[in-house]
């Protein structure tokens, strides 16, 4: 197996195949032995194998992945984390899959927001409520707007896997490799902090159990029960047109709700909960495998660490080897699409991720900037129109528009990021088709990463309070204000 860990696109071609006069039980010890150097021959690539096994993407070049030092503690990590209970049950991957496909045949809108990539230090109980505080609200507006269903995922409880472009990071003339997000590495510059430390996989686990036992809790009843809309008031908002149009929204929302009681004569049960999901990007291969499990009903193999994974821009190549764990799995997955893709390209890769042409399957998540999505959308809609495949659009209007800084600081302009949304919204009505999500990097806290907004922030207010180790976030109020246009749009 060979491993790559820069940002270019693997071999279109060609592909590195592990001698196989290896004996199976070499074969095996192997799989976790990302270092190990194997006779190896290239040759062009075989039609897709149809014997797909959940470590079978180790045949393929997997890009972006760690190169850790200790083999010994990695199949060690691997078979703890293989033995651990899954996070999701294949249930709910299932009831999500059936309301993507809803909300592809227009009965309903995906939300789909979180952090770019989550922190373990995150990992406390008002960043996580304040998260998905603002994703319920959010929901709220839209489902006011739209008069449609929304459906919630979060990027959330497993985010800690972060491509990068480059792999070394140089400052005052340091040069160390890349923090790669919390269950690779640490952020802090030193080569202790840097290196790959396979535990943190366990720490990552944890972590995301810890989160979504929160979520599942508050997400069951009292916080995000409707009668009481006391829950859902705005923090740090300013007084806002937004922040008033919320709050004339929650009043009449109670009105309703009142209302509807006294006409029935009893609570509205199903306004006491939400459903709410997970997704995060499916990066680190060998710890997305030590999560995919048998489904109990003889369904195949579900990756039961998350509801949604999802394949990124840079790790998306047709032969590469992400492509080929995500086809095997049967949760609803979804793939970044970035301006490198070409319409036949991208009709290769839907057949292969979706043979079955299955609704709710397969998510398009397009990402091309302001500038750049007039070019690039128009062409990927037809193609996959003249095809006739079923695909969920969603606009990630984050990715295309990060922009540097005088100083240094990574942001995104809250002006670009809605001129990508409305332009999409546009394309999409003048194919024919229909966007039918949403997917945003935001958080629940004032931070100052993203400039413009309703406070109008700018490149000399984002010292204030930047977090994001990776990418700039919409704040609260961005966030709120962005829900506000969606619902504009979708009236
Ligand atoms: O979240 C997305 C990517 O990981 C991120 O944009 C990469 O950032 P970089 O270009 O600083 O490596
Ligand atoms: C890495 C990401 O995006 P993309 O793959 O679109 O660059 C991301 O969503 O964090
Ligand atoms: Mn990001």
């Amino acid at each position: 197996m060979r491993l790559a860990t820069g940002s270019s696109p693997a071999g279109r071609n060609r592909r590195i195949v592990p001698d196989t006069r290896q004996t199976k039980w070499f074969v095996f010890w192997i799989r976790y032995d990302l270092r190990v150097t194997l006779s190896e021959r290239l040759e062009t690539i075989p039609p897709m194998n149809t014997n797909w096994t959940p470590d079978s993407w180790q045949t393929r070049i997997a890009q972006q992945q760690p190169v850790y030092n200790d083999q010994a503690a990695v199949a060690d990590v691997i078979s703890t984390l293989g033995q651990l209970p899954p996070l999701v049950t294949a249930w709910e991957v299932d009831r999500l899959q059936k309301q993507l496909a809803d909300a592809a045949a227009g009965k309903a809108f995906v939300l789909q927001g979180g952090d770019c990539s989550e922190s373990f230090a995150d990992c406390n109980s008002t960043t996580i409520l304040r998260k998905l505080k603002v994703l319920i609200q959010m929901s709220l507006v839209l489902i006011c707007g739209s008069k449609q269903r929304v459906v919630r995922v979060g990027r959330i409880a497993g985010q800690y896997a972060k491509p990068r472009s480059a792999n070394t990071e140089t400052r005052e003339g340091v040069e160390l490799p890349s923090y790669r997000g919390d269950i690779i590495n640490r952020s802090g510059f030193t080569k202790d902090e840097r290196e790959p430390n396979p535990q943190l996989m366990l720490r990552a686990y944890e972590r995301s159990a810890l989160t979504i036992n929160y979520i599942r809790a508050l997400s069951e009843g009292g916080f995000a029960d409707l009668h009481h809309p006391e829950n859902w008031d705005l923090e740090f908002v300013r007084n806002t047109p937004g922040s008033r149009k919320y709050q004339q929204l929650l009043e009449s929302l109670s009105d309703s709700i009142r209302f509807m009681e006294v006409v029935s004569a009893n609570e509205l049960d199903q306004l006491s909960r939400v459903d709410f999901f997970t997704s995060h990007e499916g990066l680190h291969l060998l710890h997305e495998q030590a999560l995919t499990r048998q489904d109990q009903r003889q369904n195949g193999f579900y990756n039961l660490s998350t509801h949604m994974p999802w394949i990124g821009d840079r790790t998306r190549a047709i032969d590469g080897a992400h492509v080929e764990y995500f086809r095997g799995i049967k949760n609803p997955i979804g793939v970044k699409v970035g301006n490198t893709i070409a319409g036949d390209e991208l009709i290769d890769l839907v057949k292969v991720l979706n043979p079955e042409n299955a609704p709710g399957r397969l998510t398009l998540i397009h990402r091309f900037g302001a500038e750049k999505i007039a070019g690039r959308l128009p062409m990927l809609i037809n193609a996959v129109q003249q095809s006739n495949l079923n695909v969920l659009w969603s606009c990630d209007p984050m990715h295309g528009n990060t922009q540097a800084t005088r100083n240094g600081y990574k942001t995104r302009s809250f002006d670009e990021i809605t001129s990508e949304i409305l332009t999409a919204f546009r394309i999409h009505k003048e194919c024919d088709s229909r966007l039918s999500g949403i997917h945003l990097e935001l958080t629940g806290e004032d931070v100052t990463e993203c400039v413009g907004g309703p406070a109008n922030l700018t490149e000399s207010d984002l010292h204030r309070d930047y977090r994001s180790q990776v990418d700039p976030r919409l704040n609260y109020e961005q966030a709120m204000e962005i829900a506000f246009l969606l619902s504009e749009e979708m009236k």
